[in-house]
């Protein structure tokens, strides 16, 4: 009924202007320029009228329509974003019509809905969501927005509980579907006042997890433990009135899986890591600056602590050396003046807590170089040691590379692992198929020949030593009895 009126109205309107349009040829120009402002005026009654009887029909009708658009103001909307996520993820288990691509940032295919129209179940109560049927034609994304349609009785439930958990699911969605990134710092020189470059970034496609990691089975148990009561702790933190932040030190020689457990921590996560160069940092002020552009629910690694500036002494020497270079060496424009009270502030200062969710992992070779300032509890709260492969982390190698769960050469690598030290990264090598058809056997054997050269090379440098230290303390007796016979003589 309404809508024949409609058609009506919006038929005699057109015929209206047909018919004035034909006519306004035949007419004198003042005439036409009235005949136009007559149409023109005619037209904005009609949308005046039609607004009317929208506003007439929602004041009458049971539902009630919340609008979310893309763009509030100048700024995007947060809302906006999470709900297209949300029903995004609906559309993928209720909608039929679906449409496949490939976003920027995400892991896997999206699928979105192709029918502009959704309804979803909330606590039993139905609701209707539709991206505006009018801006899925325009190619402008500036008037693109959600609609929300339920019905008036259900108003608090919807625009409370409801809104509430499409917004939190939204962002789980996001954060699960999203492309991990790694960030490293741009130089100072590089950075931009008014666009945002002080990260550079790329896709983290770093595949290691956990499973692949060799080392301590208990060990890794406790880091994936702590892992996780970090990760779902906000609001014990919160509670406990501490910032959401934890810190890991990993220590152990060069190739035993430091850096890979980063990888690991990452992807178990699902956070992005910004590695952080501290020797293209100039100062105090700049790191600062660094950590405040970095998000939350991220990952911030300082490698090889112990290389990246002296924080090795204590901290007072250490604090008036820098100072004193501050203040008497100040040229050096490349020289990083970044000091250890800069790091400290930046892992537990009050600039610390301007994000949540922080993950500060520091990695070094030397760990009792370290100031123990630096990496004491609550600063580093779980010191990790990487060490040499044990017989157990050989074990997971053999799994992962070779699919071996056991093997008769098993035991005389065991006894040979016992007798010298070999990182996990060697041991992978040698486990590594040559050609291109895996053949356990050779590659166990080639592991054997390893480790009886890696010992041989361990016993003659051990003789080395010996023989040196020998012939150090030989000489050693000889001076101290030169300079006894001197002063005897001279007596
Ligand atoms: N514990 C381990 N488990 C599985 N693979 C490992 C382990 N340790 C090392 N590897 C292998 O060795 C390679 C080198 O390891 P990684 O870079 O993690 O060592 P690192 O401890 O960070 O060394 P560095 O101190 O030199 O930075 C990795 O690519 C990985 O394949
Ligand atoms: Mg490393």
């Amino acid at each position: 009924m309404m809508i024949d009126s409609w058609a009506q109205i919006g038929s005699t309107i057109a015929g209206l202007v047909f018919t004035l349009a034909t006519l306004q040829q035949f007419f004198p120009h003042q005439l036409r320029v009235s005949l136009q402002q007559f149409v023109l005026a005619s037209l904005q009654q009609f949308s005046f009228v039609q607004k009317l009887c929208d506003k007439l029909v929602s004041f009458f009708s049971p539902y009630i329509q919340i609008t979310f658009p893309e763009y509030s103001g100048y700024w995007s909307n947060q809302a906006f974003t999470a709900i297209e996520t949300y029903v995004g993820a609906l559309s993928t288990t209720k909608a039929s019509l679906l449409k496949g691509s490939l976003i920027k940032n995400s892991k896997a295919l999206v699928l979105t809905r192709d029918d502009h129209k959704l309804s979803d179940e909330f606590d039993g109560v139905k609701v209707w969501w539709i991206l505006d049927p009018s801006s899925s034609t325009s190619t402008s994304s500036e008037d693109k927005c959600f609609q929300l349609i339920f019905h008036r009785q259900h108003r608090d439930l919807i625009t409370g509980p409801y809104l509430d958990h499409v917004l939190e699911q939204g962002k789980v969605i996001e954060a699960r579907n999203k492309q991990r990134r790694l960030y490293t710092n741009n130089p100072s020189e590089n950075w931009s006042s008014y666009k945002k470059n002080l990260w550079s970034d790329i896709a983290f496609e770093n595949p290691a997890t956990f499973q692949t990691i060799a080392m301590d089975p208990k060990k890794k148990e406790e880091i994936i433990n702590d892992l996780v009561s970090f990760s779902k702790g906000k609001e014990y933190y919160m509670k406990l009135g501490k910032p959401w932040k934890r810190g890991y030190l990993l220590y152990g020689p060069p190739g035993t899986g430091k850096s890979t457990m980063i990888a690991a921590m990452a992807n178990f996560l699902n956070y992005d890591i910004y590695d952080l160069e501290l020797t293209t940092v100039k100062n105090n002020t700049e790191l600062r600056k660094l950590l405040t552009e970095t998000s939350s629910k991220s990952i911030i690694v300082i490698e090889d602590i112990d290389c990246s500036l002296d924080v090795t002494g204590e901290r007072k020497k250490e604090g008036s050396k820098t100072k004193e270079k501050d203040e008497k060496n100040p040229v050096n424009e490349n020289t990083s003046k970044v000091t250890l009270s800069g790091i400290l502030n930046f892992i537990d200062g009050t600039w610390s807590a301007c994000g949540t969710g922080r993950v500060f992992v520091f990695t070094t070779n030397h760990v009792n170089k370290l100031d123990p300032a630096l990496i004491r509890r609550g600063r580093m709260d779980m010191h990790i040691e990487l060490s040499y492969c044990s017989f157990e982390a050989f074990k997971m190698l053999a799994k992962n590379y070779l699919d071996l769960d056991s093997h008769e050469l098993f035991e005389k690598i065991g006894i040979l692992l016992k007798e010298t030290e070999m990182t996990p990264a060697d041991v992978a090598e040698n486990l590594m198929p040559k050609r291109e058809k895996k053949d356990p056997d050779s590659c166990l054997k080639s592991l054997i020949q390893a480790l009886e050269e890696a010992k041989e090379k361990a016993k003659s440098k051990a003789e080395k030593e010996k023989t040196t230290k020998i012939k150090k303390e030989r000489g050693k007796k000889f001076y101290a009895s030169l300079i006894k016979k001197r002063w005897l003589f001279q007596a």
